[in-house]
């Protein structure tokens, strides 16, 4: 029994593939490398490098390997880039996520972890949000990924597939042992600017609206570590595993930290003050964003460990340097 990760070798994949391979869980990992990296996939797991819309080689991939279980992490994932090329977004990520599970049913796959987001509750949902919230997403990135929820929902009630949706909030962090982390030049997230900003290679960090209807005026969310999300993942897959039913569950500690908080967590952590510019609000930023996070930890007994912003920030940082060469990764490099 093989797990194929879809986007295996992105931020957030390669930490599902550590995690299931920390498990002892066979992996095949299949990513375009559009914005992944073929050194993020450790050289003992095998990566088939092609599109998760060709159907001929995922039929290939899943009869050659055994995969019982799907997790689709591949996608395009830059919000403000969805609403300038829709078009491109929802056939790079519904598209394809209907094309996946068309395969999947003709190859009788039955078990689905869907990478979501927070993104499908848009603007100003209730704080924290539910699952049950209603869906209203304000980009097309979000849409694309509550449609491909929706087309998934059918697909399970017609064709007896299991699926874990997870909806993540603010994904942060890196693999603790340095394995695994953002490798993106072009990463635009919260913490990532500012560690990059920390250590002068990066500009400086822009304080994107001072003056939200928030306790300091700045823009709110819930920061989960990467590997506690990994770890969900896993959790999800044992859930299928034990055909226990599907479940869609919002990805978060249920608690959030506001820019001027990160900003706070990057100086504690570097021990020097991390310059900012304050700048005007960014379109379509909601000013809130906190999962409840009850209904995972109830349905999946996920527990996380690392629910604690200094150690997001640390292992951010320290892998921003081990990238720049002041420390080797641990695991045996993949020859280009
Ligand atoms: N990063 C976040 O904060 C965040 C938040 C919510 C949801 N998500 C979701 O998590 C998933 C992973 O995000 P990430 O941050 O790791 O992004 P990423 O860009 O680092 O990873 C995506 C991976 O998918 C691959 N890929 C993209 N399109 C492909 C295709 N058509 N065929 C094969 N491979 C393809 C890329 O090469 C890359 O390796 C995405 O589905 C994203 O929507 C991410
Ligand atoms: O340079 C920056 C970057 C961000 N922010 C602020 O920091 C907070 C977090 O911003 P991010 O860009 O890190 O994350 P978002 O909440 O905008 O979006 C992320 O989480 C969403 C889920 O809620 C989606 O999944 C989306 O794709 C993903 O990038 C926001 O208040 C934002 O205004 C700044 O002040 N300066």
């Amino acid at each position: 029994m093989t797990v194929l990760v879809t986007g295996g070798a992105g931020y957030i994949g390669s930490h599902m593939v550590l995690a299931l391979r920390d498990a002892g869980e066979p992996v095949v990992v299949l990513d375009n490398l559009s914005t992944g990296f073929r050194e993020a996939v450790p050289a003992d797991v095998p990566l088939v490098i092609g599109d998760v819309g060709d159907n001929a080689l995922l039929m290939r991939t899943l009869g050659q390997h055994g995969i019982d279980a799907v997790a689709h992490f591949a996608a395009r994932i830059v919000a403000p880039e969805s609403v300038r090329d829709p078009l491109g977004y929802y056939a790079a990520n519904t598209l394809r996520t209907h094309g996946l599970l068309e395969t999947l049913v003709a190859a009788n796959v039955k078990r689905f972890i869907f990478s979501s987001t927070a993104a499908v509750y848009g603007m100003a949902p209730p704080t924290p949000t539910p699952e049950s919230a209603p869906c209203d997403p304000a980009s097309p990135y979000g849409a694309s990924k509550a449609m491909s929820e929706r087309i998934l929902r059918d697909v399970g009630a017609a064709y007896g597939m299991s699926y874990v949706v997870l909806r993540y909030f603010n994904v942060a962090g890196a693999d603790a042992a340095m394995r695994a982390g953002q490798r993106s030049p072009a990463a635009s997230n919260l913490i990532t600017l500012a560690v990059r900003a920390a250590l002068g290679i990066g500009p400086k960090l822009q304080i994107m609206g001072t003056d939200l209807p928030t306790p300091d005026g700045t823009g709110v969310r819930d920061y989960i570590h990467v590997s506690d999300l990994a770890d969900a993942h896993v959790a999800a897959l044992r859930h299928l595993r034990e055909d226990r039913g599907s479940l869609t569950l919002n990805c978060g500690y249920g608690h959030g930290y506001s820019v001027r908080e990160v900003v706070d967590a990057v100086n504690r952590v570097t021990g020097k003050p991390l310059p900012v510019v304050e700048g005007p609000r960014r379109e379509g930023d909601p000013y809130v964003s906190i999962a409840d996070a009850t209904l995972i930890r109830a349905k999946l007994g996920w527990k996380p460990s690392r629910d604690n912003i200094d150690l997001v920030v640390d292992h951010a940082l320290r892998w921003e340097r081990m990238l720049r060469g002041e420390r080797m990764p641990m695991i045996e490099k993949r020859r280009a």
